[in-house]
């Protein structure tokens, strides 16, 4: 099997740490190139947890030297930057993993929640990179939008019932991530003090995840309640999702019918917990319908959980790459959590 050279721009945050150790153990990439905004600085500089580890180099980002070290890049950066390195990363014919929200959103949506857009063009043929929605076009794709952490965690929970679902009801989706949600930049809200005993709602009814979530479930904005809480951990995540659906139905016959095939997402007969995912590409699910009939149909209870870090974000970027380069998409890819 030949070796497929990878680079990381964004090494110095947060999930470019957890791309760096996911590709360092993985055997058909070879990581060949790491780039922050400054460069001119050591790996384990950057990140004293990989001293003795890697000896690479971080550069400042280059788009030539890129082309000429990788056959496949993940770029993980903030929005907006996102696309300013895609455009040139595309035309040089690279394959393009984006972590970022740049290309997750119709055009339409994504300048009215987001900025506006700079890269159209590779708009058009951007694939969505959740495998269990969109496997058979991810492996053909030049360019894949890696999905927000909240939409992952949602989506695997809801896809299920969508068929069953009674139309024009709410979809209420609770969720809670831990910290590292929001990056390695420093802000009032996720301080130590604010955060730490403290449990709180931000951006309720109005986050930017709620029109990904909205657009890939092929429903309005509006019928998507979404209010993602931060809780005082560093890494995880769970939605408790409330969806009212046909009488009738087994909901838990269908949630392992429709993933009985999936490698990464576990059914679970109990309530589903942050632990049991943290440091793998795993979404847990856990099903209950309410038995008393509504008119129209009952409530459903799905509770999912993952790593924000991973399964939100890095690792799924590394099944996306494993499909991308014809790979079994387990190759590599952490499946043993961090407990206790
Ligand atoms: N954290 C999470 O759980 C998730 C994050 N994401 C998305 O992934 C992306 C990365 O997130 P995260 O790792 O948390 O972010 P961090 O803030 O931790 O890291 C951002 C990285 O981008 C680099 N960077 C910023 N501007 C530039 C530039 N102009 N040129 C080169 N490098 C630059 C930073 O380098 P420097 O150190 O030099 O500033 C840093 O390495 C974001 O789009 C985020 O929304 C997606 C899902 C989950
Ligand atoms: C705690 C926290 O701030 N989390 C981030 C979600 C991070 C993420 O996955 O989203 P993107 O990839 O779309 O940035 C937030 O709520 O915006």
């Amino acid at each position: 099997m030949n070796v497929t050279r990878v680079g990381v721009i964004g090494a110095s945050g947060y999930t470019g740490l957890e791309l760096i150790k996911i590709l360092l153990n993985h055997p058909y990439f070879k990581l060949s190139y790491l780039a922050n905004s400054e460069g001119n600085i050591s790996l384990d500089e950057l990140h004293p947890s990989l001293k003795n580890v890697c000896d690479m180099q971080v550069q400042k980002v280059d788009v030539d030297d890129v082309a000429s070290s990788c056959e496949l890049v993940f770029l993980a950066l903030p929005h907006k930057t996102a696309m300013e390195f895609v455009k040139p990363l595309i035309a040089k014919g690279l394959k393009v993993v984006d972590l970022s929200a740049d290309y997750r959103l119709s055009l339409e949506a994504y300048e009215e929640f987001y900025t506006t857009h700079t890269d159209k063009k590779n708009l058009e043929h951007v694939v969505y990179g959740l495998p269990e929605m969109f496997r058979d076009k991810i492996k053909s794709a030049s360019l894949v939008a890696n999905p927000g952490c909240f939409p992952t965690c949602a989506l695997l929970g809801l896809l299920p019932f969508m068929s069953k679902r009674v139309p024009n009801t709410p979809i209420i989706i609770d969720a809670k991530t831990g910290v590292s949600g929001a990056g390695k930049k420093l802000s009032d809200v996720t301080h130590f003090v604010n955060v730490n005993d403290n449990l709180f709602a931000y951006n309720p009814l109005t986050h930017r995840h709620a029109p990904e979530i909205a657009q890939k479930l092929g429903v309005s904005f509006d019928e998507v309640n979404f209010v993602p809480h931060l809780i005082p951990l560093t890494r995880g995540m769970i939605s408790s999702i409330y969806i009212q659906v046909q009488k009738d139905i087994d909901a838990f016959s269908i949630l392992k019918e429709f993933y009985k095939d999936e490698p990464f997402v576990r059914i679970s007969k109990n309530p589903v917990d942050m632990k049991n995912v943290a440091g793998t590409n795993f979404c847990d699910i856990y099903v209950k319908q309410n038995r008393t009939s509504l008119e129209k149909g009952n409530i459903v209870f799905i509770s999912s959980a993952i790593d924000n870090l991973l399964r939100g974000a890095s690792s799924q970027a590394v099944v996306n790459a494993n499909l991308m380069m014809g790979l079994d998409e387990s190759c590599g890819i952490p499946n043993i959590a961090y407990v206790p």
